[in-house]
């Protein structure tokens, strides 16, 4: 039931919840790169009008459920945030994004008058029916403010919507996600008592993990590393994973660190994936028991939808990344690989990569010149990278330099690798057959909804295990160039705008012109300038062939941005 159809009673329901939850006044949210995010002190009123957008959202969707996790990922302890997940556990489609936007604002600065004749509005335009029942599948990470808004969150739910809530508490957004898109297809039938839960996400990646192993023989990880070391940002991602590799014998092996999501101070605090790949060195808590030259390491963010590895070199002196990109690119050989003995050709299923500007140089020619594949440029933010994934590719391999990505496989893969292993059987040819086995069991490895840092991991040491192939093997097939990723606090952020998948500047006018002339200056020059879309500030990316100029190079952009603004 919506206020469309609402009875004065609901109407002055909504009127005292509004009174009562939404605290923050005269304040404007912006929808960013990942949903709303902010400090958490001030998020109520849009936590208030997300759970009505979510809402409306299902009911769009004539019921189906719609997922909503409160998370503010990477970012410190004090913010928070939350993004709307679509019934197939995709993001939310863009066009509502403006939606979500205009009714937080609107809750904030206007009357509830004005928010109900909004409400309304969507409901007239959209031609929601306003008499079925929504569906929402909820979530949270492990800050000490979630529980607080998810109340918020949930405030009008139940009493003015009279929605199905499936409250999942502390879990990661993948499998936040993963849930959303099952319970969609599950729908249990009256007599059917199942209960959906994580339990759900952990036996499908656990039977997928096993089977690919299963098919190679592989009882460990002692062909390629001795352990590996799983620092889990003190987040979510702790107690989830360590719950999941109790069902995998071959994972007896890793270790944890920064596991203790019990004390959310420490939550990103000098360690996860995004401490480990802006500061390109190793998280707190890899003491010297933990450093060996034979391990492989990994860092998760904070609701574990990122992961980049390393390991350490030279008698633990150098450390080396291993982030999105270097986990893309391994992807692809090993498809690649796999798709040529399976005798699929690039035009029964084309396989490419989906990067973004922030994606190392390097990486790309490789990908071109080396691999032979295509490769696409987007905007930051994964709901672009999945959407071309989708689009352009039958197998998409997409990942944001900061080990943000997953893989798409399409119904066209699907259907033509099935063909390849009915013509092998038929052939007795038992190398294609394997290929097109390892295909299939590798794609269910992959969480297909969104980045996963447990899928992606399993996919990870699966393809290592599988190529016999070391760390040191992985990150030789080619060499980043150097680059410096910073930024700079701006008075207004907004007047940055940009063309060209943010890799050139239309505004403040003056600013690319003088930008190429410094970019033009050193060897293998590559820089941009963009708004964060999750932080107040403006990222710098540079790039070079020599470690020295990429340091000046940044310096010079951020000095010109300085005197631009000021
Ligand atoms: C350079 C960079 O890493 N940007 C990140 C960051 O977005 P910004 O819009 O740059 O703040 O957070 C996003 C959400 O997690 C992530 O998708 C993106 O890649
Ligand atoms: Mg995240």
């Amino acid at each position: 039931m919506t206020a469309h159809q609402a009875t004065e009673m609901q109407l002055q329901l909504l009127e005292s919840l509004h009174t009562q939850v939404c605290k923050t006044k005269n304040y404007s949210y912006t929808y960013g790169t990942a949903g709303f995010r902010d400090k958490a002190a001030v998020l109520d009123t849009v936590m208030f009008t997300t759970g009505i957008i979510a809402a409306l959202r299902s009911m769009s969707h004539n019921g189906k459920a719609v997922g909503v996790m409160i998370t503010a990922s990477h970012n410190p302890p004090l913010d928070n945030g939350v993004k709307i997940i679509e019934p197939d556990g995709s993001m939310l489609l863009q066009s509502w994004e403006s939606h979500a936007t205009q009714l937080a604002n609107i809750a904030a600065n206007d009357t509830v008058t004005q928010l109900i004749q909004y409400i309304n509005e969507i409901v007239a335009t959209l031609n929601i029916d306003s008499n079925v029942t929504p569906s929402i599948v909820v979530g949270m990470d492990s800050r000490e403010s979630s529980p607080r808004l998810m109340d918020c969150l949930l405030s009008t739910l139940s009493p003015v919507f009279m929605a199905k809530i499936v409250n999942h508490n502390m879990l990661t957004t993948p499998q936040l996600h993963f849930l959303t898109a099952y319970q969609n297809n599950h729908e249990p039938s009256s007599d059917d008592k199942t209960v959906i839960s994580v339990s759900q996400y952990d036996s499908k990646f656990q039977t997928a993990f096993k089977d690919l192993m299963n098919l190679y023989e592989i009882k460990d990880f002692n062909d390629c590393f001795e352990s590996l070391v799983v620092d889990c940002a003190n987040g979510i991602g702790a107690p989830q994973f360590q719950q999941f590799v109790k069902g995998l014998p071959q994972c007896n092996s890793i270790k944890f660190v920064n596991d203790d999501y019990t004390h959310p101070d420490t939550l990103n605090n000098s360690c996860g994936a995004d401490f480990v790949k802006t500061q390109q060195r190793l998280p707190a808590g890899v003491d010297d028991s933990l450093l060996n030259d034979n391990n492989l390491y990994c860092s998760f963010d904070g609701d574990a939808d990122r992961i980049v590895f390393y390991y350490v070199g030279n008698k633990t002196t150098k450390f080396h990344l291993l982030d999105g990109d270097k986990i893309a690119t391994l992807f692809a050989k090993f498809l690649k690989k796999l798709l040529i003995k399976a005798n699929l050709t690039q035009d029964d299923i084309r396989l490419g990569i989906v990067q973004t500007a922030y994606a190392n140089g390097s990486s790309t020619t490789y990908v071109l010149d080396t691999l032979h594949c295509p490769a696409s440029c987007t905007k930051t933010g994964v709901k672009h990278l999945h959407h071309e994934a989708q689009t352009a590719y039958d197998i998409g391999i997409y990942f944001e330099a900061n080990g943000h990505g997953t893989i798409l496989f399409s119904d066209n893969f699907y259907s033509k690798v099935q063909e390849r292993q009915t013509i092998a059987i038929k052939e007795n040819d038992l190398s294609s057959l394997k290929a097109s086995k390892t295909l299939l069991a590798f794609s269910k490895v992959i969480n297909q909804t969104v980045g996963d840092a447990i899928a992606d991991l399993l996919g990870v040491v699966a393809t290592l295990l599988i190529s016999k192939m070391k760390p040191s093997q992985w990150d030789n097939e080619y060499t980043d160039l150097p680059n410096l990723l910073s930024k700079v606090i701006v008075p207004d952020r907004t007047v940055f705008k940009t063309t060209d998948q943010e890799r050139k500047l239309t505004s403040p006018p003056a600013l690319q012109p003088k930008m190429d002339l410094l970019i033009n200056k050193i060897e293998q020059g590559r820089a941009f300038v963009r708004a964060s879309g999750t932080e107040d500030a403006v990222r710098v990316y540079c790039e070079g062939k020599h470690a020295d100029d990429v340091k000046q190079l940044s310096k010079d952009i951020e000095a010109l941005i300085m005197s631009e603004v000021n």
